[in-house]
């Protein structure tokens, strides 16, 4: 497998920290820049031993890179690629670890034009709630996939090293378009967090929230764990993804008319029924997530 000379993570977090931490266990990295914003966060991050060395300047930082991987929230990607534009060398790999796709490829489009044919978009499977250096951990992406969706002008053998490192980070890489990418995680990943948020900024606006808080247990607290994942992320990604999330928001909203209506028409069966048709696809699901297939 190809050894990456000197990796470039811009966007120091969780999936830009957990993956240099991978490289770095697998062997497979000599050098790990990073660039980010914060210099508390970037500090942190070379105390942890996540980075070698820390800038805040993304031009200065690519040069002599063999790989870049933006990890920053999607709404920033266009100024990274854009600072990075001209000064990126020849051959340099350039990937990321966006949410979302289509805006992602449209953006290496527009900023990176002479660099497409080393564009790889790609998407870990992987994450959590927690964000910035301090929550990059080893093993985050074992047993877990990876999506790419190559461009059109992506050469296959720089496609095919992303593959391989992100396999040696312990993860299954599938290929997909990003339009069929972006409507999957639409429904089972991006809808679920804008209902956790919603649901739980219901709970938060009533009068007596402090008394629901006091009383909520674990059924609460499964539901809403992902409420407490980093707003800006999942800002970029609503609008970024905004066709898919309102085609997926109207039938959720559809679904949520009926159980309405149900309940209002006091119909057990109804309810019954739909319950257990869904319980039954959740615990198909569980099963499979379980197995790792
Ligand atoms: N959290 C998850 O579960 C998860 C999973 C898969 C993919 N992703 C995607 O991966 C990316 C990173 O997410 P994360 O969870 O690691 O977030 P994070 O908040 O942990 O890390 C992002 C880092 O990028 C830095 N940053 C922001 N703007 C920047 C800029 N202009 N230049 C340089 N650094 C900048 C932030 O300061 C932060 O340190 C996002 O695009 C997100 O959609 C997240
Ligand atoms: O486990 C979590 O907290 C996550 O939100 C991870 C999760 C997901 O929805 O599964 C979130 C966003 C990603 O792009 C990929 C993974």
């Amino acid at each position: 497998m190809r050894s990456i000379g000197k990796l470039v993570i811009i966007g120091v977090g969780l999936i830009g920290g957990s993956f240099a931490l991978a490289m770095k266990r697998a062997g497979l990295v000599g050098q790990v820049v990073g660039v980010g914003r914060s210099l508390d966060n970037l500090n942190r991050a070379i105390e942890l031993g996540v980075i070698d060395a820390a800038s805040q300047d993304p031009a200065q930082a690519v040069a002599g890179a063999d790989l870049v991987m933006v990890a920053t929230p999607v709404g920033q990607m266009g100024r990274v690629f854009d600072a990075i534009a001209p000064v990126l060398p020849a051959a340099a790999i350039v990937t990321d670890a966006g949410s979302t796709k289509g805006d992602v490829a449209q953006l290496m489009r527009a900023h990176l034009p002479e660099h497409l044919a080393y564009c790889v978009p790609a998407h870990p499977i992987a994450g959590s709630d927690r964000s910035g250096a301090a929550a990059a951990q080893y093993g985050l992406f074992e047993q877990r996939r990876v999506v790419l969706t190559p461009l059109e002008a992506t050469l296959p053998e720089a496609a095919e090293a992303v593959g391989q490192w992100w396999q040696a980070s312990g993860a299954r890489v599938f290929s997909m378009r990003a339009d069929e990418h972006d409507a999957v995680f639409a429904s089972v990943s991006h809808l679920p967090h804008l209902l956790a948020f919603a649901y739980v900024e219901m709970v938060a606006n009533k009068t007596d929230a402090a008394r629901c808080f006091d009383f909520a247990a674990t059924g609460f607290k499964d539901f809403t764990r992902i409420a407490g994942s980093h707003p800006e992320m999942w800002r970029d990604i609503s609008l970024a993804n905004r066709d898919a999330l309102l085609a997926d928001l109207r039938a959720y909203q559809a679904g949520l008319a009926q159980l309405t209506q149900w309940v209002e028409a006091g119909d057990g069966a109804a309810l019954e029924q739909m319950f257990q048709h869904a319980r039954e696809a959740r615990v198909q699901w569980a099963q499979r997530f379980a197995q790792g297939v």
